[in-house]
């Protein structure tokens, strides 16, 4: 996690920003600002070394309103408790605004997986896999992948959870590979729905989205799928950067080659057909029509929201933007589509996985990505027409008077959603 803001609070600053614009009261508000609980946990391994180490982990499930709570598994050294219970709050209200019928969690380990070899992570996977057994389930929490996560740690955990049990239970965990049950589609499903949401918010702005100037910040499963569908409904993808920094090309990139050249390096520094280097500051406050931060939390602060030169900003990362930031945006007349939706797809997918493990009948790819598009389009719709019928600030706050009034409603009926 880079910046200052604490995410925990940024979080609750956008659920008062939203509650202003609506009738509730002070103790159901206060409620839908704090976790349900959160696991905090000591996982020791053996290294290949033979020596003992011990890693920190934590697992939120922060409100079950909807449904079973739902969410990623984070790796990285900046996972903190407050951090993984922003995480699973922001999945609550992303859950509800684009209405599957989950609640939010989030989950992560204090560790640069960079530093492990494959066999000491399969270790590490499984022990948190079964210090989580009794808190997951298909009707009880279902985590999925985040930031240095995938395919292979789901089958690991959905392994692992399954010999336990003595049971057969695909549905426990989503973001599967497609031989252990996972669904067409989910890995592209983030990037998917950033590029639907650019799309849409681009219509109505009236703006053209082919020839838009987009820079992406983070060039792992989001940013990197979200960079090749832009390119591929005619947007041109002029900068890109991960962790290593950042690389320019005015005429666009190829965005698949640049992929390409990643998987290779290790990075995409140093691409050949850039046509210069700098850093992820340049990026962030380059004159472009789409600026798609998809990396981590707080990538923009109240200070660099002065210097942002972007006409639209689709969050594909959760909570690239600090509070402050937001309000100098509102104020500069820059749209934000709010990580709540544009990066929803993930989780519609895993969704889309669950129904499909639970029928043990699967989808084609096409169907995924139509009943995908028709979510994360219908979602923009409620948005819009709450921003204008409410006369709101700005996208994320209407985003959020969607999402709080259907936990509350779930939560004044009285029980879960079915
Ligand atoms: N994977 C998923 O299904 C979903 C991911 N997200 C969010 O998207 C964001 C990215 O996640 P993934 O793409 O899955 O992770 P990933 O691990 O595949 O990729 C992360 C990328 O960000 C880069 N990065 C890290 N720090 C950076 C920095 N300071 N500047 C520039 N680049 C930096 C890394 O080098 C890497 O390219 C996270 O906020 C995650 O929570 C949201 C919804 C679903
Ligand atoms: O696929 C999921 O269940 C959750 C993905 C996720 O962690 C997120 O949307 O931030």
């Amino acid at each position: 996690m880079s910046g200052k803001a604490n995410p925990f609070e940024s979080l609750q600053s956008q659920i008062d920003s939203a509650a202003v614009h609506l009738d509730i009261e002070s103790d159901v508000l206060d409620r839908l600002k704090h976790p349900e609980r959160v696991l905090e946990t000591n996982l020791s391994i053996e290294l290949d070394d033979g020596r003992l180490e011990r890693f920190k982990a934590f697992r939120s499930q922060f409100n079950g309103d909807r449904g079973p709570y739902k969410g990623g598994i984070r790796y990285h050294p900046g996972v903190t408790r407050d951090e993984v219970k922003a995480l699973s709050g922001w999945m609550v209200y992303k859950c509800a605004v684009v209405n599957i019928p989950y609640g939010g969690g989030k989950g992560g380990i204090v560790i640069d997986p960079a530093e492990y070899s494959a066999s000491e992570l399969e270790r590490l996977t499984r022990a948190f896999a079964t210090e989580l057994r009794p808190f997951i389930g298909e009707d009880r929490d279902i985590p999925a992948p985040d930031v240095n996560t995938g395919q292979r740690e789901m089958n690991w955990i959905k392994d692992t959870y399954e010999l336990l049990e003595n049971t057969t239970e695909p549905g426990v965990i989503t973001g599967k590979a497609i031989e252990s049950g996972g669904s067409e589609g989910r890995v592209e499903a983030t990037g998917r729905s950033t590029m639907i949401a650019a799309r849409e918010a681009f219509n109505y702005l009236d703006k053209p989205i082919e020839g838009a100037r987009v820079a992406v910040q983070g060039y792992g499963n989001a940013g990197w799928i979200a960079a090749n569908l832009l390119e591929e409904i005619g947007a041109t993808v002029v900068a890109v950067s991960d962790s290593s920094g950042a690389i320019y090309a005015e005429d666009g990139f190829d965005t698949a080659a640049v992929k390409s050249f990643k998987n290779e390096t290790g990075t995409v520094s140093d691409y050949e057909d850039a046509d210069e280097e700098f850093t992820n500051e340049d990026l962030l406050t380059l004159n472009v029509d789409l600026l798609v931060p998809a990396a981590l939390e707080n990538a923009i602060d109240g200070d660099l929201a002065e210097d942002v030169d972007a006409d639209v900003i689709a969050e594909a990362a959760n909570g690239p933007l600090t509070p402050e930031a937001d309000e100098v945006l509102t104020e500069r007349d820059v749209h934000v589509i709010p990580d709540i939706l544009a990066n929803a797809g993930g989780v519609t997918v895993s969704y889309f996985e669950w129904v499909q493990n639970r029928q043990r009948f699967y989808w084609s790819e096409e169907r995924v990505n139509e009943e995908l598009e028709t979510i994360i389009c219908n979602a923009f719709d409620d948005l819009t027409s709450t921003y204008e019928a409410h006369d709101i600030e700005n996208f994320r706050t209407a985003a959020y008077v969607v999402a709080i009034q259907r936990v509350v409603n779930a939560f004044e009926e009285g029980g879960t959603f079915p």
